[in-house]
């Protein structure tokens, strides 16, 4: 009997939440090329640092792994975040004068902290397969993404957009993540119903913390200073 992926499995928890990615007003408008520039830059500085959490945490994969070959998966991801996707993010912050430096000075936003503290204490205290069930919705979900996208007409050649949605719909980039699905399901292997539950769970809550990623860029999510600002002085 062909027993079914995990990511199989997988999949029908996410379907519904990925496909409202593709109804959400910023998603919508980086694919049909209308959304306002200000939004992609509150997105890019902020998934900048998402990106330096995430690669703390393709690196505690690497401590984490059992062997040689899981440790070289988690290696190729980190390197192909600092270099290649980050670049991308360079690239596009030079557009808007925004340097290396400032990019990287980006003060953490409430969602993006949220999101990252909770992939990397679930990370900690897990095993291996914990570390990987975080971290694929993040490569999964752009991907698919990316490819939805890539079929909209127009998106591809968009002047401005079109290098984000070229970038996540790579051939390149799918292979990355049919890795990192190859891996997830090779680590769920043989585990127990109980320990597969877990694994689903963050694999749902990382979904749901992309929908709110898109949100906090779409809203160009601020702390509240006013706020933090008149507690300092009534105290
Ligand atoms: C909030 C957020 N979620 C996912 C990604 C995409 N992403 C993060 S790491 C990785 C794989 C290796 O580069 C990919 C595709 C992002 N940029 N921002």
């Amino acid at each position: 009997m062909m027993s079914t992926l995990f990511t199989d499995r997988l999949w029908k928890r996410v379907d519904t939440i990925w496909n409202s990615y593709l109804d959400h007003p910023f998603v919508k408008g980086l694919g049909e090329g209308w959304l306002e520039k200000n939004k992609f830059k509150h997105w890019l500085k902020q998934d900048y640092v998402y990106l330096i959490e995430y690669s703390r945490l393709l690196a505690l994969g690497s401590v984490k792994a059992k062997d040689l070959e899981t440790m070289t998966t988690f290696a190729k991801l980190l390197y192909n975040t600092l270099e290649v996707e980050m670049d991308l993010h360079r690239e596009y912050a030079s557009q808007f004068g925004i340097t290396p430096k400032e990019l990287e000075e980006t003060e953490p936003g409430a969602t993006m902290t949220a999101y990252t503290s909770y992939m990397l204490n679930v990370s900690h205290r897990g095993g291996v397969e914990h570390v990987m069930a975080s971290l694929l919705t993040c490569a999964w979900s752009y991907n698919f993404i990316g490819k939805e996208l890539a079929n909209w007409p127009g998106s591809v050649d968009h002047e401005f957009y079109g290098h984000w949605v070229q970038m996540y719909s790579s051939e390149e980039f799918t292979k990355l993540t049919e890795e990192c699905k190859d891996l997830m399901n090779q680590l769920a292997e043989g585990k127990p119903e109980r320990e597969l539950v877990e694994l689903e769970e963050i694999v749902v809550k990382t979904s749901l913390y992309e929908y709110m990623f898109w949100d906090m860029a779409e809203k160009e999510e601020e702390w509240p200073v006013n706020l933090a600002v008149n507690q300092i002085k009534s105290s």
